[in-house]
């Protein structure tokens, strides 16, 4: 059976006066997945978790949550933390969660106030007294306690500090693993989520670069590392994404299509890590020398490859 599918976005598109923002987003996210929105600053990650939520409406293409236009049917079902907390700074750490009880029918005070607990928030202080880190826990454990099918988390961990990041993941990842409930959250730091996020969005200024499956991304990338000597190095029928050329060597990474086996050729598999990065390096490159989006890929099916 396929799986149900949480957001579904095609030909999404948001421009904020003439300058596009968010270009031809298209992209299916499975339900109960943990999904890491990964680009550079501006490459229009807050844009779509905006869009998501329904706090934006997009330019063209259309996008939906389970099901319904997020614009249309408000926020039921799914919880948005915005980067810039919505939290009021007068307000007691209790004074919130009561506020949160009073909004949301669906409210878990229980669950509420042993998230903050646990985030070592005293129910008495004020809002505006909390560091950066402590209202993004605070944050998270409101959108939480709305018990939500789907969370947006706008860089979530951004002001932790590495424990507070580690205790968010990990009642993230027991809410995931006990109520299937999805998460799809923004980072620039892929270590924060590498091992933990099953399902990755790439975007490059706008663009999607990558949306899939971390394993099945994973699966389809290789590392090729081929001496000058290696029979041969242009590596086609396979997808270059991008390649690196030395003195000795040429280092490239492929997006394979079926076996890849050369002579000379030592090949192993990415990390996350390395994925992102040979795209993202790519993307910059093809853009200031090529022309396609894919413009290394290209270069290299024809044989020529894209020194770094
Ligand atoms: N309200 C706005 N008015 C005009 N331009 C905007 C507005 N919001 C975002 N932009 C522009 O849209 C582009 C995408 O911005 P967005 O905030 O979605 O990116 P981001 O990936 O979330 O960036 P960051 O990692 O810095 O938060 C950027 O060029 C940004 O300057």
């Amino acid at each position: 059976m396929r799986p149900a599918i949480a957001v579904r976005a095609a030909g999404l598109g948001r421009r904020y006066g003439r300058s596009w923002a968010l270009r031809d987003c298209t992209f299916d996210l499975p339900e109960g997945k943990v999904a890491a929105l990964v680009g550079a600053n501006g490459a229009g990650k807050s844009t779509l978790l905006r869009l998501l939520a329904g706090v934006l409406t997009p330019s063209e293409g259309s996008a939906e949550v389970f099901g319904a236009e997020p614009w249309l049917r408000g926020l039921s079902g799914v919880g948005f933390v915005a980067q810039e907390k919505p939290l009021y700074r007068g307000f007691t750490v209790a004074e919130t969660l009561r506020m949160g009880r009073a909004m949301n029918p669906g409210w878990d005070q229980a669950y509420a106030a042993a998230l903050v607990d646990r985030a070592g928030l005293g129910m008495r202080t004020r809002v505006g007294a909390l560091s950066g880190g402590m209202r993004a826990s605070l944050a998270l454990a409101v959108a939480l306690a709305r018990r939500p099918r789907l969370l947006l988390l706008d860089e979530p961990l951004a002001e932790m500090d590495p424990i507070a990041r580690q205790d968010a993941m990990r009642t993230l990842m027991v809410e995931v693993a006990e109520t299937g409930l999805g998460v799809l959250m923004s980072t620039h730091v892929l270590a924060d989520v590498d091992g933990v996020c099953d399902y990755l969005l790439l975007l490059d200024r706008g663009r999607v670069l990558l949306a899939g499956e971390t394993d099945d991304i994973l699966a389809e990338h290789r590392i090729v590392v081929a001496s000058h000597r290696a029979e041969r190095t242009d590596f086609g029928p396979h997808r270059v994404v991008r390649t690196q050329v030395s003195e000795r060597q040429v280092t490239a990474l492929v997006r394979r299509d079926g076996e890849l086996v050369g002579d000379g050729w030592v090949v192993s598999e990415p990390t996350l890590d390395e994925v992102v990065v040979g795209h993202l390096l790519a993307s910059a490159q093809s853009d200031s020398g090529g022309s396609a989006e894919s413009g290394s890929e290209a270069a290299a099916q024809s044989g020529s490859g894209a020194a770094a």
